[in-house]
């Protein structure tokens, strides 16, 4: 009892293994691990290396959205009422490195975009070595649902819509490029392709529209943008 207490009273975050109720600091997974490809360890490093001076952020990536409450307060839900905290961020919910999603997203709040590196793995299967259309869906609505969080704060998905142009093999490397095309009050109208970062082939293309809360955006929104930066 008081081992599951003590941690929460101190504001950590409990491990996410069943029966293990040490605090344990969240770890970001945006990073390379040893699942990681040769060329997504290749285009990550030139990501990176040219992200500050481009004017992009490199996200870190947790397991919980509780644990991005650094970054955007309220995912830090209101209360403990997800039960004892055992819950996953869906693209984050395979654990064991490379068999689910690998991948790691740069913010460009002023330009309005996000690109998202990504190695889809085995367990993502649709048909034979192929990912599910159902897995690019996810990766689309995190991608460009990360990016309206970081423009506008609150917002929820209202609508989205892929046009799936070339299959997905599994363990294949894929550049998701997003951007925000415009604003209309409480609406966002996003856009993204996604593509094989060598060569010509364009996966997906995807557009998506995010509504804000009621009084939410440009408001709360700034707030969440002020506090990541
Ligand atoms: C600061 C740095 C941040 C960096 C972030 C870093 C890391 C991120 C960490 C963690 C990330 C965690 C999560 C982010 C990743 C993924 C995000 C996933 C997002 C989701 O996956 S979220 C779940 C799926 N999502 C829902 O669960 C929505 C359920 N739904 C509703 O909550 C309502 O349904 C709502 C709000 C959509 C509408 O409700 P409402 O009350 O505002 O609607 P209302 O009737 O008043 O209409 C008002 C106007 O919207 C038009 N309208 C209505 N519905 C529409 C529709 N579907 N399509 C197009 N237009 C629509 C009407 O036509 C009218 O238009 P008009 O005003 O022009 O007449």
């Amino acid at each position: 009892m008081l081992r599951r207490a003590l941690p929460r009273a101190l504001g950590a975050v409990p491990c996410p293994r069943r029966r293990c109720h040490r605090p344990c600091p969240p770890r970001d997974l945006a990073v390379p691990n040893a699942a990681w490809s040769d060329r997504m360890r290749r285009h990550y490093g030139h990501l990176l290396s040219t992200a500050t001076r481009e004017g992009w952020t490199r996200l870190p990536s947790f397991r919980r959205a509780r644990e991005h409450r650094h970054q955007v307060p309220w995912l830090a839900g209101d209360s403990d009422s997800d039960g004892a905290g055992d819950t996953r961020l869906f693209p984050r919910a395979i654990e064991g490195d490379g068999d689910g999603f690998e991948f790691a997203m740069f913010l460009n709040v002023p330009k309005g975009r996000l690109r998202c590196l990504c190695q889809p793995g085995p367990f993502l299967e649709g048909h034979p070595g192929l990912a599910h259309g159902g897995a690019i869906a996810t990766l689309v609505d995190t991608s460009l649902g990360t990016l309206a969080l970081a423009v506008a704060g609150r917002v929820v998905t209202a609508n989205l819509s892929i046009d799936y142009l070339a299959p997905v093999p599994l363990r294949s490397v894929l550049l998701l490029e997003a951007s925000l095309q415009r604003r209309q009050g409480r609406k966002l109208f996003l856009g993204c392709d996604l593509r094989d970062p060598d060569g010509d082939t364009l996966h997906a293309r995807a557009t998506g529209e995010g509504h804000g809360d009621r009084g939410t955006l440009g408001t709360r929104g700034h707030a969440a943008h002020q506090g990541h930066r």
